[in-house]
């Protein structure tokens, strides 16, 4: 599609807000499960050129304001596991201020990137867009959720208590919970639609998760779909079930890739996207000119450290990609 042809309620494909969230409290920090380190990737990303790649390469606009929040401000006194979740208020409190951030980029017609972070700042993105995109063109958002999970356990089918397991089931309102300070600040405005969701590249799902994909029709496509058709089809048929002209939210979990691209997550498994793969369905989106927002998440430059700059490399070329970089 040419530039011409961009539909009216696109952001201005020129205008990029930035957000850069440098959390990890959404995956555990147990002796079980010591993997610290997400927090960096924003730093990690921005240091090995992204923005400055944006504003020359990409001739892109940058509206960023300079920091890599930790929202240390936001940390509670206490955070007790509540329905198993692990650090709940914490979570809750920052992806409530990375959906205000992102709602404000969304709603002034930007293109939105959030560097993260754990897949738990979704809430934040997503939300943030759904609800801006409704005010701003009375228009629901698609996503296309680009990883190995499919991270829409509810805090009961859980079994790790992470909350970057579960994003997609508070998005969705497959999850819900009346305590403010506990996602309950997730409106109506900020969710997202079951219809609206399609997966590529899902290799890992837990039982739970399996059951909830199956009840509730969700578009899925698994590595097997993906070996199956080949990636060019699969976009097809991705884009095909969201249809033209609805506004796309891609969130982008650098885990979606084989971990000989992307061995500095925390969360890897084998058999996964090589990065051409990974780029291409960037590129697809591109291509639609219907991308409102992308999110890089699970980039964990100290785990692995040997693999930490393939991994920063493979994440930004999966955000040049998705801004249209490699389009002729
Ligand atoms: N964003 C991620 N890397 N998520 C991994 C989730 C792993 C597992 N399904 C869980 O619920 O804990
Ligand atoms: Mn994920
Ligand atoms: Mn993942």
């Amino acid at each position: 599609m040419t530039s011409a042809a961009q539909p009216k309620f696109l952001p201005n494909r020129h205008d990029l807000g930035v957000v850069a969230v440098g959390f990890s409290g959404g995956q555990a920090r147990t002796n079980s499960c010591p993997k610290p380190g997400v927090d960096a990737a924003p730093m990690a990303l921005i240091e090995a050129g992204l923005i400055k790649q944006l504003e020359e390469d990409l001739e892109k606009k940058v509206t960023y304001d300079g920091k890599v929040h930790a929202y240390s401000e936001l940390l509670p006194t206490e955070d007790p596991d509540y329905r198993g979740m692990k650090r709940p208020k914490f979570a809750s409190a920052v992806t409530k201020e990375v959906s205000e951030q992102v709602y404000t980029h969304a709603k002034a017609g930007k293109l939105v990137v959030t560097l993260g972070g754990d897949h738990s700042i979704a809430i934040g993105t997503v939300s943030g867009t759904a609800k801006a995109i409704r005010e701003r063109l009375g228009r629901e958002i698609a996503v296309i959720w680009v990883d190995a999970h499919a991270d829409i356990n509810t805090p009961e089918t859980s079994d790790s208590g992470n909350i970057h397991g579960m994003p997609v089931a508070f998005l969705t309102g497959l999850a819900t919970e009346d305590r403010e300070d506990v996602f309950g600040w997730l409106k109506p405005e900020h969710r997202l639609s079951t219809k609206k969701l399609v997966y590529i590249g899902l290799r890992d799902i837990d039982k739970g998760e399996k059951k909830i994909l199956r009840e509730h029709g969700i578009k899925a496509f698994s590595m097997h779909d993906v070996d199956r058709h080949g990636i060019g089809k699969i976009m097809d048929m991705a884009l095909g079930w969201i249809g033209s002209d609805t506004p796309i939210h891609l969130s982008f979990d650098i885990d979606a890739l084989d971990p000989i691209y992307a061995p500095s997550t925390g969360t890897a498994v084998r058999g996964g996207l090589t990065l051409r793969e990974g780029d291409f369905i960037c590129e697809c989106v591109a291509e639609t000119g219907s991308l409102i927002a992308l999110d890089l998440v699970e980039v964990n430059p100290s785990l692995d450290e040997q693999g930490a700059s393939d991994t920063v490399r493979a994440g930004l070329s999966i955000v040049r990609c998705a801004l249209g970089d490699t389009l002729l």
